[in-house]
């Protein structure tokens, strides 16, 4: 059976999806400050009645408005106003990012307008009206669902994670290609124009949920979270990239080849991988989602830098995370170090 999303009202569920909703549109030098108003100025040639109609303190006082008006409007329009809507609606959402990402989240569902007022935009709130706006809608979600930087990951919904270090609020995700479940955990109040400190930390079980002292990811994700914690804002992005990428099961293969003498890397290798699986493209879809352009970074992992650098994203600081350093994990850390590149200090691996 087809799930289905029904809309209507700008500050209910999907609000988003009205026309109603607050979306300014930039339009050769014009700012219009929902598709509403856009959509009821262009029935008129009357430029007065244009620029009132965009001046409209409300969406609904641009429909009142197109009524008042309703004798002048022009003769031609029954013929236009569905490419009219086609376009502002596309506009919209290419214009305010963060929609499309929600528009792209409600994935295969049909998104009906359930209007009792109108039935050729909306279902006229018995379902027989012909929801031509639902109909758009789902056009422009199928176009930007393959676009950059939407077509990566999907959002599913949020909700607050206390922690021993503070409160964050935790995004979920679902990477499209895999079906992995990735998280943002996001602190504090991200600010337009100030890079937060970030990490993008790849899943370890053994690591960070069971104490494990042969690597050092768990305690990198202590430190990284009171990190973002003591900046005041920030980031940690958990990856579900277990094991570089092999999964679980074959990094234990890999640490059993290890227990018998091979280093990390020549484990992989040997299971048949490369040294490291691990994909970031992704993240581009979570930080999109997220509006962030510039970060500070927390990482030793080369391979992470120019992950983000080739998706875009502009690295104002790389802030290392040397942590846990210990007899079972000294030869792996040297191994990161010599082989894969780690950014380490010569005293942290001595
Ligand atoms: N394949 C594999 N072999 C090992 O010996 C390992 N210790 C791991 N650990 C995984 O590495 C990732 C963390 O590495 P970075 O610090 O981000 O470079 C994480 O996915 C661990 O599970 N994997
Ligand atoms: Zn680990």
């Amino acid at each position: 059976m087809i799930e289905e999303i029904q809309f209507y009202e700008p500050n209910e569920d999907y609000g988003f999806l009205s026309n109603f909703s607050h979306s300014p549109i930039h339009l050769s030098d014009v700012t219009w400050p929902t598709s509403e108003h856009y959509y009821q100025a262009q029935k008129f040639t009357n430029s007065e009645i244009v620029q009132e109609i965009l001046n409209a303190p409300t969406p609904d006082d641009a429909f009142q408005l197109s009524r008042k008006y309703a004798h002048l409007v022009k003769s031609d329009w029954m013929d236009v106003r569905h490419s009219v809507m086609r376009y502002i609606v596309f506009e919209k959402f290419r214009q305010n990012p963060h929609f499309t990402h929600l528009l792209v989240s409600t994935g295969e569902k049909l998104l009906t307008e359930h209007s009792h007022k109108d039935s050729y935009w909306g279902d006229g709130g018995d379902g027989r009206g012909q929801n031509e706006l639902g109909k758009i809608l789902m056009e422009v979600r199928d176009y930007f669902a393959e676009q950059e930087p939407f077509k990566h990951v999907h959002f599913v919904d949020s909700a607050k994670l206390p922690t021993q270090w503070g409160t964050f609020q935790m995004y979920g995700f679902v990477e499209r290609a895999t079906g992995k479940e990735h998280l943002a955990l996001v602190y504090g109040e991200l600010k337009q124009g100030e890079p937060p400190l970030i990490r993008l930390h790849s899943e370890c079980l053994t690591g960070d949920a069971l104490f494990s002292a042969r690597c050092d990811c768990g305690f990198q994700l202590s430190r990284a979270m009171e990190n973002i914690v003591n900046a005041g804002s920030g980031v940690l992005f958990y990856l579900r990239q277990e094991g570089r990428g092999i999964g679980l099961i074959n990094k234990i293969r890999a640490y059993h080849l290890q227990d018998d003498g091979a280093d990390t890397v020549e484990a992989n290798e040997a299971l048949g991988f490369a040294a490291d699986m691990r994909n970031y493209e992704f993240c581009k879809g979570m930080l999109s989602f997220l509006n962030i352009e510039s970060v500070k970074l927390m990482t030793n992992n080369p391979r992470k830098v120019k992950a983000l650098k080739t998706a875009g994203i502009n690295i104002v600081e790389r802030v290392a995370l040397q942590e846990g350093n210990n007899p079972h994990n000294s030869g792996y850390l040297k191994t990161k170090a010599s082989k894969l590149g780690h950014m380490f200090d010569s005293s942290f691996i001595k």
